[in-house]
């Protein structure tokens, strides 16, 4: 494999997590660790964006971001923090996922991602090719949850849908094939700790 891709073994379940990570805090550690033991994963990796296409503000330096998360992943073994669409020069996650799984054909890949993003994945571009090529699990995030469930992604995907309690046969659905699952909720966000620091004269952010 090439020089900064991570390792996978063929058949390994693993979990695309994509995320600005400006800073990463306590919910995208909540998030993944829900997601390794409710979707059985064996891995997950944080993809830390260059930069989201929706939203106009460039986040931090990308170096400054994935130093930051190692430093919240505490060494997680299963946990690896990645800056592969730096490296594969994509933007788009239908670009991404799709150069992902032509470089690993035997993994089977989850994309993951909270409740708020289900909301607006509809405005993603060509967001019915992700879900044709990957399970989508969503993790219910504070004030977002039944927007998300009411959602026109929800609502086109609703067929394809796994009740939660099997949430665990996630990764052996043919695509799309998407669940909602609850976690301990937390309400931490980037743009509050952003904000926080931003008062306390910290110019981290
Ligand atoms: N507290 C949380 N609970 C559940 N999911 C979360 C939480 N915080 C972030 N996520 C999810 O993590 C992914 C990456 O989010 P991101 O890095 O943009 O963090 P954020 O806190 O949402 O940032 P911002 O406040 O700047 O929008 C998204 O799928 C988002 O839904
Ligand atoms: O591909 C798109 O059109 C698209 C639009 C919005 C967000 N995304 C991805 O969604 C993930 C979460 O982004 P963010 O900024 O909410 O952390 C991240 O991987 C982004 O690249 C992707």
């Amino acid at each position: 494999m090439t020089q900064g891709f991570p390792m996978a073994m063929p058949g390994q379940r693993i979990g695309l997590f994509g995320g600005s990570f400006d800073p990463a805090h306590e919910g995208h550690l909540r998030l993944t660790r829900t997601a390794l033991q409710r979707f059985r994963l064996d891995r997950v990796w944080w993809l830390v964006t260059p930069g989201n296409p929706l939203k106009a503000h460039g986040p931090a330096p990308l170096d400054q971001r994935l130093a930051q998360a190692r430093e919240v992943l505490r060494g997680d073994p299963r946990v690896v923090v990645t800056d592969l669409e730096a490296r594969l020069g994509t933007r788009l996650t239908a670009d991404t996922i799709g150069a992902l799984v032509r470089l690993y054909p035997r993994v089977r890949f989850v994309w993951l991602m909270g409740s708020d993003n289900l909301v607006q994945f509809s405005q993603w571009e060509r967001w019915q090719e992700i879900a044709q090529m990957v399970p989508i699990g969503v993790m219910a995030r504070p004030g977002s949850r039944v927007a998300a469930r009411f959602s026109k992604a929800a609502t086109i995907m609703a067929d394809r849908r796994l009740p939660e309690g099997q949430a665990g046969r996630l990764t052996e659905m043919t695509p799309p094939a998407w669940v909602m699952v609850n976690m301990p909720m937390t309400d931490a966000s980037s743009s509050a700790i952003r904000a926080m620091r931003q008062k306390s004269g910290d110019g981290r952010g």
